[in-house]
Formats: C-alpha cells, sequence, structure tokens
C-alpha cells in the first residue's frame, strides 16, 4: 500500500474512529464524540477470540452512548500456512478499517496509540536489528489510499489516558490476549514496564530521533538517485565512488522502488559487484543485474506467450501484456511496407535466428549483434516478428532487421519495442488495464 507523510491540511467534518472497545480507543472515541464532528466509530471484529461477538456488542453500545456512528467488519478467511496470526489479523484488520473509513465517507481515520505504544515498537524493532526506518516507529500522519491515518496521542504518556477515563467513568473491554505470553510485544512489556518504570518518554524520544534521521537518509538518497539513476539504470561506478554509507542508503532507496530486498542483499551487491562485471542476483519478484557498470531490475519472466500472429500494418501503439511491453509503428524511413506488417508472427527467440543490422552489412548471429547493441542478455528473449515465409522483421531492444526494409519511394511503417517499465506509471497501467 503506497503511503505518504504529507499532512493534513483542511478541518474534516466526518472522522472515523478506529475502535477496538480497550481503554485507549475508548478515550479517543469519547474526545472525538465531544468534538463537534460527526464520528464514525469501526470496530474490526477479528474472529480470534469466544469474546469477540460481546466485544463487537459492547462497542456498538458505547458507541451509541456517545452519538457515534458504528460499523463493524468481521474478518474473513484464516492465517496462511507460515503466516502469523498476529500479521494477518494487522493486515486484515488495515484493509477493513480502511473501508469502514471510505464508507463512511471520512478521509481522517484516527488510532488511539500513545507513547508507551510508540516504545515498545521502538525496542521490538531494536531487537530484530532494524534500520533508522523501522526504529522510526509509527509515524503522527500517513496518506494510504485517500486516507489519513493519524495517531494524535502518540506524544500522550498512559498515565494520562487512564486518567482521562476514569474521570469521565468509562468502560472499556480487557483483552486478556494481552497478556499472553506468546506474543512479542507482550512479553517485552511484562519484563521491561517493573524493570524501567520511566524508561516511556526516552524511548519514545529515541524513536523520534529516529525518524528524523530517516528522514535526513531518504533526503539524501533522493538527491542522489537524481544523478545516478535513469528510468532504469543505476549507475555502479558512480554509486561505488560514493561513502559506504551513502552508496548503501541510494542502494536501499533505489532497490525499494522494484522488490522488497532483504537488508543483506544490498551489502552483497556491493561487495560482489566489480567494474565491468556482469552479474546477478535473485530478489523477491525478479533479478537484479549488473551489466555495462549499470544495475538492472528485471521481473521474474512468466511463460512466454505462443506464436500468433499480429497486424501492424498502421501508425499506433500496439500493446502486449504478455510480453510486457508494446510495439510502436510510426511512419517514418527507414521502415517496412504496410502490407507486410499487417501480418507478422511474434513469437520468442528460438536460437538460430540470423539479424542484418544496416542495409550495407551483413547478417550475424542474433546473440552477436545483442551483444553489439548492448542489449543485456536477460532482454534478449523476444519478442520477435517474422513474415510467413519465416524472413525476420524486427526484434524486441534491437530494432528492425534490414532486410525487410521497404524500397525508398515506397509506403513505409517504422516499428520499434517500448518495454512498460520505460513507461510513465500512470501511462503503463492504463494501457495495461485497457
Ligand atoms: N479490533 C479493532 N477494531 C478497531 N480498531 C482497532 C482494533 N484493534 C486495534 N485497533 C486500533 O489500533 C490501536 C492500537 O491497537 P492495540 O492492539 O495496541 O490496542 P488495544 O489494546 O486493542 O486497544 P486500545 O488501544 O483501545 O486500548 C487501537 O487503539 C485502536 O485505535
Amino acid at each position: 500500500m503506497a503511503a505518504s507523510a504529507t499532512p493534513r491540511t483542511a478541518e474534516p467534518e466526518r472522522v472515523a474512529v478506529a475502535f477496538s472497545g480497550g481503554l485507549d480507543s475508548t478515550a479517543l472515541l469519547h474526545v472525538a464524540a465531544r468534538s463537534g464532528v460527526q464520528v464514525f466509530a469501526c470496530h474490526v471484529h477479528h474472529g480470534l477470540q469466544p469474546q469477540a461477538d460481546d466485544w463487537a456488542l459492547h462497542c456498538e453500545r458505547v458507541a451509541t452512548e456517545l452519538g457515534a456512528a458504528f460499523a463493524c467488519e468481521h474478518l474473513a478467511g484464516a492465517p496462511a500456512r507460515g503466516e502469523s496470526v498476529e500479521a494477518w489479523a494487522r493486515a486484515g484488520r488495515h484493509r477493513a478499517l480502511h473501508d469502514m473509513a471510505t464508507a463512511a465517507g471520512a478521509d481522517l481515520l484516527l488510532l488511539a496509540h500513545h507513547r508507551r505504544d510508540q516504545a515498545e515498537t521502538f525496542l521490538l524493532q531494536a531487537l530484530r536489528g532494524a534500520g533508522t526506518a523501522g526504529l522510526a516507529g509509527m509515524p503522527r500522519a500517513q496518506w494510504r489510499e485517500g486516507i489519513c491515518w493519524a495517531r494524535p496521542w502518540l506524544d500522550q504518556p498512559r498515565e494520562a489516558i487512564l486518567a482521562y477515563a476514569e474521570q469521565h467513568g468509562l468502560r472499556w473491554i480487557e483483552d486478556p490476549s494481552n497478556g499472553d505470553a506468546r506474543y512479542a510485544r507482550n512479553r517485552l512489556r511484562q519484563t521491561l514496564w517493573p524493570a524501567f518504570p520511566t524508561a516511556e518518554a526516552a524511548l519514545a524520544q529515541a524513536a523520534r530521533w529516529a525518524q528524523q534521521a530517516n528522514e535526513l537518509a531518504e533526503e539524501v538518497a533522493a538527491a542522489d538517485l537524481a544523478t545516478l539513476s535513469g528510468p532504469e539504470r543505476l549507475d555502479l561506478a558512480a554509486l561505488a565512488r560514493l561513502s559506504p554509507a551513502r552508496a548503501s542508503n541510494a542502494l536501499r532507496a533505489w532497490l525499494a522502488q522494484h522488490t522488497a530486498a532483504p537488508a543483506s542483499l544490498v551489502g552483497r551487491l556491493l561487495t560482489e559487484w566489480r567494474p565491468g562485471g556482469t552479474l546477478s542476483w535473485p530478489a523477491p519478484g525478479g533479478a537484479l543485474h549488473a551489466y555495462r557498470d549499470g544495475l538492472f531490475w528485471a521481473e521474474a519472466p512468466g511463460h512466454a506467450p505462443a506464436p500468433a500472429e499480429i497486424d501492424l500494418g498502421r501508425p499506433g501503439r500496439f500493446p502486449q501484456p504478455g510480453w510486457r511491453g508494446s510495439w510502436l509503428v510510426e511512419a517514418a524511413t527507414p521502415g517496412i511496407a504496410p502490407a507486410r506488417l499487417a501480418r507478422v508472427v511474434q513469437r520468442s527467440r528460438a536460437g538460430a535466428e540470423q539479424f542484418q543490422r544496416a542495409p550495407g552489412s551483413s547478417p550475424r548471429s542474433l546473440k552477436k549483434a545483442c551483444q553489439e547493441a548492448g542489449l543485456p542478455p536477460w532482454r534478449r528473449g523476444g519478442p520477435l516478428l517474422f513474415e510467413a515465409n519465416g524472413q525476420l522483421v524486427a526484434v524486441a531492444g534491437l530494432g528492425m532487421d534490414a532486410r525487410a526494409f521497404a524500397a525508398k519511394d515506397e509506403p513505409q511503417l517504422a516499428v520499434r519495442w517500448l518495454e512498460d517499465s520505460a513507461l510513465p506509471q500512470s501511462e503503463g497501467d492504463s494501457e495495461a488495464g485497457a
């Protein structure tokens, strides 16, 4: 889910409150309901505990008493094999809260996380060896798909919330699973707070420092990538001239645009790459390739589509979704007779093809032609276009075969291949859906 930290500017008319029925969100709902805006209490029924039905009823009663509208969504399904219950519940809760806030017409969703939650998050992240992005903990406000998720009490000590709830005689649910030592957060709570009762403020402050350091690192990465990378290629030679910390910061940011690479891959890539080296590293969803001192991301190839006859006999863009790209046909010279392009067979490379780059040159193996043109190995699979008689017409990434060119004064169309990844995101999306 794409997220941005741009602050809200307009005053909201409607507010959604993520309402579990616990102490904190009950107090938050109480405050919101007294503020004069229209409030929607959104409850997620995880279906994990026998009391979940009673909790939903309790939440509805409290919301009604406070004059707030109430919505409840049941999570369907169960964790996948190997997925933790916590991760499954969190992902489902986020989806459900987003859906309920959207249905209520509220673009502001309040969560009742407070300073102690932030302090615990900081430590849990530290225990996992997180970098500044993880140590920064939960953001105060974050836009995700049209909804601003806000945590107005992130700086509030837990005691202040408890005092408010007691002062107003609020009733709330105590979730017995909060004491379940199978969950890391509960184990941490049970040991940390008795031993360090006053550490909450200091740990939350440490999270704020991490947040600042992280913002700074993001700014530096954006500035570095503006000079080191184009739409597809990261300049590894220039990256290697940066200080090690700055190089891994920029590389991490570039990788994040393509794949959820493990942190260890950043280190491996920087140590294993040598100038001029051709290397590949598998990464979730595809692979990274170092080629001619550039780093490229290639999505894992699907099955090559079956050979098919297509009509490219007029100018335009012809998306080939199975091949993740389009043929672009324009009136230009040199080109190919439209009648020949109207019936071409598109297929992957078979192995023995010969390609002729220019009218005066001699045909050579496709592999040699690709090397000469600097077409990287992972881009050499196709598609290729052929006439019915087997004559090669064009190769994605290389261009037209000169043997297919029309005579100078004949009508002709030039054909070239455009990868989806080379298009601006919105354009690629709209075409893919067509
Ligand atoms: N089942 C739920 N339905 C709606 N919102 C929830 C739910 N569980 C958690 N939240 C939201 O996420 C916040 C943090 O969740 P967390 O699990 O720490 O709190 P909790 O112990 O369930 O309840 P509380 O924070 O209200 O005391 C809650 O304050 C609440 O805003």
